[in-house]
């Protein structure tokens, strides 16, 4: 921790499948809101929880019209960091790939193994090139406060374990999900990458609350995933959930310090630009005001 500057943060929410609203939030409003990278996936509700700024968006929109694929990752990251977003609590269905991860249980996932094909998966393409550190993608500080607040709710919590994200929209072949599971990982989903990759280039800190719903296709006493099951288990798992950021906002939002522990996403940027200031092109830089205004513009 280096104590030279304190933060107030601002909690961004990204609802999953199943989770298009948050509860007890004070001074609603839903607000349009624009991003040079496109459209976010709809508008964004913000207020306030016991004083704390807060901001939801659906991932995929109210009525779940967009798939993972179609998803504008950029945008939404792009215009959670314009509404003053410092971090990003992600709420996401999961299949399980291990026996003790049971439908109903909660992950604070730590890792990420991104199998996604064809996204847009960064700010810094050609004319302002940056390569984040995406070694610890979790902010572990976020983590362990939402794991210690879902354990006060009576949730069964696993900390820790690696999120595979698949492109989808299928579900896996059970060979794909043997082979998740001979790699050790925990849980797979569609979302999480490149969402995680973009929270980090910009520097908000980001923690994913896995919601297990389904034990994928690879279990012989359990059904293969289905929509209908996701959605069934998610009507449970969604009153925890909303209890769980009820809780989990006013614990985060409290004035801290800036965070340089594992997983800290504040100073992403110090050191990642490589294309030096002369060699950078303006018409690209015009929209990585919001991402990299910090170390792009000022002195
Ligand atoms: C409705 S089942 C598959 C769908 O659910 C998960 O989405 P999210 O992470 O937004 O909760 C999964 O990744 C798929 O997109
Ligand atoms: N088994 C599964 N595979 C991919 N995404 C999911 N979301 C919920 N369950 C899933």
């Amino acid at each position: 921790m280096v104590a030279d500057k304190m933060i107030e943060p601002v909690i961004g929410v990204i609802g999953g499948s199943g989770l298009y609203e948050i509860d007890g939030l004070e001074n609603r409003e839903w607000r349009r809101c624009e991003s040079p990278w496109g459209s976010p996936s709809d508008e964004l509700l913000f207020g306030t929880l016991d004083g704390v700024k807060c901001v939801f968006l659906p991932r995929h929109g109210r009525g779940h019209p967009i798939p993972p694929s179609r998803l504008n990752y950029r945008a939404n990251i792009d215009a959670l960091k314009r509404a003053g977003v410092t971090d990003i609590i992600s709420l996401s269905a999961v299949g399980s790939l291990k026996e003790e991860l049971a439908p109903g249980h909660f992950v604070l996932v730590d890792q990420f193994i991104d199998l996604t094909q064809g996204r847009p998966r960064t700010f810094f393409e050609e004319g302002c090139v940056a390569h984040v550190s995406m070694g610890e993608p979790v902010s572990a500080r976020m983590a362990s406060t939402l794991a210690d607040e879902a354990e006060k709710l009576g949730i069964t919590v696993a900390r820790g374990g690696s999120y595979v994200v698949i492109e989808g929209p299928q579900f896996s072949t059970r060979a794909e999900s043997e082979l998740y599971r001979s790699w050790g990982a925990s849980v797979i989903g569609m979302t999480n990458m490149p969402e995680a990759r973009l929270a980090r280039e910009a520097e908000m800190n980001y923690a994913t609350v896995a919601m297990v719903t389904d034990y994928d296709c690879w279990h012989e006493e359990h059904e293969h995933v289905t929509v209908e099951a996701v959605v069934r288990t998610m009507k449970s798992n969604s009153k925890h959930a909303r209890e769980l950021v009820r809780r989990a906002i006013p614990a985060l939002g409290r004035t801290r310090p800036l965070c340089t522990g594992p997983g800290a996403a504040e100073r992403a940027l110090d050191n990642a630009i490589i294309t030096p200031p002369e060699a950078r092109d303006f018409s690209v830089l015009a929209r990585l005001d919001a991402v990299a205004g910090r170390v792009l513009f000022s002195s």
